[in-house]
């Protein structure tokens, strides 16, 4: 898979080349490419922004900086490539749209500041046959799109067959099967006086996984009962309904 985002703080994505993600670009799973949208400015004070049209608070991205950024860009590589624009005002990312966009050949993300990107530049983007999607990280206000970039390559990256040295974590993640995922023990045995439940060093692996599915349904009950309202109808079986 082929990364690229563009920003005017391209030092934010730094930690995409440490640890784990470091590791994939290194052994060729992800080709990551950072790129400066001052580049494609062409003014002395290489501005990319402007006050809004209509009044309001702050300054909007200009769309010439980012549609030349775009194109050339874009023109790096033939491979088709899915252009993320993280917004407030998108729709939510999830373990979903990880999965699905872990299966893309491309990546390009662009990175907001101020109050966003004139609207223009998605909507030439769309007019284009590109594959645009505006997605939101979650409901709360941050100061530009780098985070949520952070956020969704992490999300997709260790899905990529061989990121993950155990497979296995990423089928069994939270959500995956819809619940949130129950408490995990390790060693010692007791810890502070607290522990571990006898359970878990039962042996019984049939007990154990009766007990997991147990603390993930209650758990994604007590914190997100959305989740278990939008089980599909066949996702709990009669030892769950019991539970
Ligand atoms: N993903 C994600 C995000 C973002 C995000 C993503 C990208 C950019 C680019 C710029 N900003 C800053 C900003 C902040 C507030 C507003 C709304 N306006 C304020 C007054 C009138 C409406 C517009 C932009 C960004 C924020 N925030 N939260 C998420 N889950």
């Amino acid at each position: 898979m082929r990364i690229d985002v563009i920003t005017i703080f391209p030092g934010y994505l730094a930690p995409l080349r440490e640890a784990l993600l470091g590791r994939a670009i290194s052994a060729g799973l992800v080709d990551l490419a950072v790129h400066d949208l001052r580049t494609w400015t062409r003014d002395v004070h290489q501005a990319v922004d402007d006050a809004p049209y209509g009044g309001g608070p702050g300054m909007v991205m200009r769309p010439q900086v980012w549609g030349e950024a775009l194109d050339a860009v874009l023109a790096l590589d033939e491979r088709p490539a899915r252009i993320v624009v993280p917004t407030p005002a998108g729709r939510p990312f999830t373990q979903a749209t990880a999965q699905a966009w872990s299966g893309d050949e491309r990546l390009l993300f662009t990175c907001g500041r101020y109050e966003g990107i004139d609207q223009r530049v998605v909507d030439d983007a769309r007019r284009r046959d590109l594959t645009v999607d505006e997605v939101s990280i979650g409901d709360y206000v941050l100061v530009g799109g780098e985070v949520a970039v952070l956020v969704m390559v992490e999300a997709v990256v260790r899905l990529l067959p061989g990121v993950l040295g155990n497979p296995a974590s990423a089928e069994q993640d939270s959500f995956s099967d819809g619940l949130l995922e129950g408490p995990a023990f390790t060693r010692p045995e007791v810890w502070r006086g607290l522990a571990v439940p006898d359970v878990l060093r039962s042996g019984n692996h049939a007990k154990i996984a009766r007990w997991r599915r147990d603390r993930a349904l209650e758990r994604t009950a007590e914190r997100r009962p959305d989740l278990l309202a939008a089980l599909p109808e066949d996702a709990l079986d009669d030892a769950d309904r019991a539970f």
